[in-house]
């Protein structure tokens, strides 16, 4: 068929899928009008029931219509919200009904079939669908390959249908805009298209145009481990987004959002992404950062934030004493010293009360110890806590005789009287009666907060057992083997002493910390959650990794990492995936590599991947644009001139534009240099700040998972990068341009750009 008659063809047929929509929402909208009516009426009678409490049969019947008219009343909301969702999904597709086509043939159907792909399904009688949910299994077909033979996966096992078209449309306001007939995956046109776009302070939905690897990663119901090892801007972030949104369809009736779990990178991302899930129909799962994580457990406690994590330097027995901390062995000699926990050196707190030792620990030792030796130490804790209460019930009597509580019953007013006897009777056969009777309720309100502190397991001493695990580890791991003396260590554990004393601890230590406490108190994790994604993995130890597994039992994982972008974990993360690949059966892990980047121009992917030293596997996405600029300029002055300069260039050209320093220091420096010549940004200076349209100045180690339209890096030179070490952040924080790079330096430009051919990128002296 030519051309022209194909668009007016698949106009037709737009129109008559948006007739049939909007009838549909007329519908729903009659719907929910009703349900509104219904609800306005039934509460009305609920207001004309005639309350009738003479006697018990008017009592029963007046119950008994509160009770048919409140299940009527829940009918009716359910009525509404479910038409009410149907309408809020028909206005969606309302937009955009579709944007693509299939035609496929059945093995032994004689006549091949047409399937409309979009957001959502809809159809306009029973089983008659118009639109199929791009989730919908035969949807896969689209993302999956060439035409001819395809399979795909269903419920009920690998269905095999022969492809014979593959269409895209681009419609607008109820047009046909463009058409692509395409054999490839997915076509690159419509893709140029999606990737040349401005980017916003919120990232989109890729929908219409994921690639054959994404949507493995995204349809991947097999594996308990899914790793997805991706280049910058492969599009890990985009394609799990939309995995999310697929197990939510995919398992509908038994997965909702709250069994997802995300660990984002940092806040500011969770910022970044909320609209995506949203804007694909979905609640949003819950999102946090590890950090929250970890630290809304330890409220007394002051966990290491990303700022100071990223600050802090480390000697040589440090970063030892790290690898040790961090590793699975380390995790396992965690398990391994909780055990022998239930034998001895426990360590407890005593109870107080009024300032004196009420139960001493060598008396709760005695208790904890006292259980059956196979007790599990989550037994034995209730155990204790059982014996302490009636330890404590059994007290108020001997404390109702003491000084202070007959001073307190002689000193009662009038007032608090009223409150101790309540609604009870006061005729009382003696004096000494009355007197028991106050005293006895003035001592267990006093008993009240040991009471809670039993219930709290404030007994037990967790700072103590955790620097205890510390002191016995040598006897736990052979320090040797991670190049430490027996000096080295001990000196490092009374640094982290110090630090508890202070109620400081370390990224590092937070999560030994509840695993240990979580051991010794019998936790199970939360089982409930069935979905765990992590973002940016490479920045994760394996303890952490091992530690989540513990906390979420039952949960898939789908981790998601560039091991050219650790800038926390360093060398350690190469040693991740080996680890990793022992804490899940091999049967159940699945490893995809994603290598083409999708978020740069050709020129800033070739530009960013030489800088790292193994980059040469990532492969550029064919769209074009300038060349990355370096600018060396002999004085701080002179370098913030060109970067004014730089930046109103790419102000008229982009919507997001971000200036990237290496520290905080450097970008508040920067900030203030900017804001004396009258330039206005805005500094985020810690990840609890809102992504803001317009140009930014950002630390490096908060731009992690971000993107902008353009990017300048501010004083990339040879003091700020120098050593290998920095590489990974150097081409973490290249690598969130989309269109324009520029990088400034004050001096000569770091040595890291040695190796990135001289054709690739523009050198500019000032
Ligand atoms: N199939 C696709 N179709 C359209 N756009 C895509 C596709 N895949 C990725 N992108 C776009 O590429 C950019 C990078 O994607 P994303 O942020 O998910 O990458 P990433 O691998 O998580 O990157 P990083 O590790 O650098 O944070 C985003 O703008 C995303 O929308």
């Amino acid at each position: 068929m030519a051309e022209k008659a194909i668009k007016e063809q698949e106009q037709r047929h737009l129109e008559h899928v948006l007739t049939e929509i909007k009838k549909a929402k007329t519908r729903a909208e009659e719907r929910i009008k009703t349900a509104k009516n219904d609800i306005e009426d039934i509460n009305q009678q609920t207001n004309d029931i005639h309350l009738n409490t003479t006697t018990y049969s008017g009592m029963m019947d007046t119950a008994m219509s509160f009770r048919a008219q409140q299940q009527m009343l829940d009918e009716r909301h359910n009525s509404w919200q479910h038409a009410a969702d149907h309408l809020a999904t028909l206005q969606r597709l309302e937009q955009k009904p579709y944007f693509a086509r299939i035609d496929f043939k059945e093995k032994g159907a004689d006549k091949p079939e047409s399937v409309y792909i979009g957001l959502a399904s809809f159809s306009d009688q029973p089983d008659h669908f118009l639109v199929y949910d791009w989730r919908a299994p035969i949807s896969s077909v689209y993302y999956e390959g060439k035409l001819g033979q395809v399979s795909y996966e269903t419920p009920v096992g690998p269905q095999e249908v022969d492809l014979t078209l593959k269409r895209q449309f681009q419609i607008k306001d109820g047009t046909i805009v463009t058409i692509f007939d395409t054999d490839e995956q997915v076509g690159d046109q419509m893709l140029l298209e999606a990737l040349g776009n401005h980017s916003s302070t919120k990232m989109k939905s890729i929908v219409t145009t994921i690639q054959r690897t994404q949507n493995e990663i995204i349809r991947d119901t097999k594996d308990d481990l899914l790793f997805v090892q991706g280049a910058a801007g492969s599009g890990k972030t985009a394609a799990v987004l939309q995995r999310v949104a697929w197990l939510l369809y995919r398992y509908r009736g038994h997965l909702t959002s709250s069994q997802v779990v995300l660990f984002s990178p940092n806040q500011l991302f969770n910022d970044y992404i909320d609209q995506v899930l949203p804007e694909l129909g979905e609640h949003n799962m819950v999102q946090m950062t590890y950090f929250q994580f970890a630290n809304r457990r330890v409220p007394g406690l002051h966990v290491q934030t990303l700022a100071q994590r990223f600050a802090a330097s480390q000697d040589e027995t440090n970063k030892n004493a790290q690898r040790l901390l961090t590793s699975l062995r380390y995790f396992e000699a965690t398990g391994r010293y909780a055990k022998h926990l239930g034998h001895a050196n426990m360590r407890f707190r005593n109870i107080m009360f009024n300032g004196k030792v009420f139960i001493s620990k060598d008396k709760i030792r005695e208790i904890y110890y006292s259980f059956n030796n196979n007790y599990k130490l989550g037994n034995r804790l209730d155990g204790t806590k059982e014996e302490l209460i009636k330890y404590l019930n059994h007290r108020v009597s001997t404390e109702m005789r003491s000084k202070w509580v007959e001073e307190r019953v002689q000193s009662l007013s009038k007032e608090e009287l009223d409150t101790l006897f309540a609604n009870e009777p006061r005729e009382f056969e003696s004096d000494d009666k009355e007197f028991k009777f106050l005293a006895r309720k003035i001592v267990m309100q006093a008993f009240e907060p040991i009471k809670r502190a039993i219930n709290h397991n404030q007994w037990l001493n967790i700072n103590g057992q955790y620097l205890h695990l510390l002191r016995v580890t040598p006897k736990l791991v052979n320090l040797a083997d991670y190049g430490l003396t027996l000096d080295q260590w001990q000196a490092f554990v009374d640094q982290t002493k110090e630090g508890l004393k202070k109620r400081q601890i370390s990224a590092t230590g937070i999560t030994i910390y509840l695993y240990l406490y979580d051991l010794i108190t019998g936790k199970h994790g939360q089982r409930d959650i069935r979905y765990v994604f992590v973002d940016e993995v490479q920045d994760y130890d394996p303890y952490q990794l091992a530690y989540l597994k513990f906390r979420f039992p039952r949960a898939k994982f789908t981790l998601l990492g560039d091991l050219n972008q650790a800038i926390f974990t360093h060398e350690n993360s190469k040693s991740l995936l080996r680890q990793l690949s022992t804490m899940f059966d091999p049967e159940k892990t699945k490893v995809v590599q994603l290598t083409k980047s999708y978020r740069s121009t050709k020129q800033i992917t070739d530009f960013t991947k030489h800088i790292l030293l193994d980059g040469e596997a990532i492969e550029a996405f064919d769209r074009d644009g300038d060349l990355p600029q370096v600018i060396e300029s002999g004085t701080f002055d002179g370098s913030v001139d060109t970067l004014v300069a730089t930046l109103q260039k790419y102000q008229q050209e982009h919507d997001q534009v971000a200036i990237i320093g290496k520290t905080l220091e450097d970008s508040e420096q920067l900030f203030k240099a900017l804001e004396q010549r009258g330039v206005k940004t805005t500094l985020i200076r810690t990840e609890n700040q809102r992504l803001v349209k317009g140009t930014i100045i950002v630390p490096s180690f908060l731009a992690k998972g971000l993107e902008f339209d353009a990017v300048i890096v501010w004083n990339a030179n040879n003091q700020q990068y120098h050593g290998d070490d920095e590489r990974q952040l150097l081409y973490t924080i290249c690598s969130r341009a989309m269109h324009e790079l520029t990088l400034t330096a004050v001096g000569k430009v770091t040595p890291l750009l040695d190796q990135v051919p001289a054709n690739e990128y523009e050198l500019i002296n000032k």
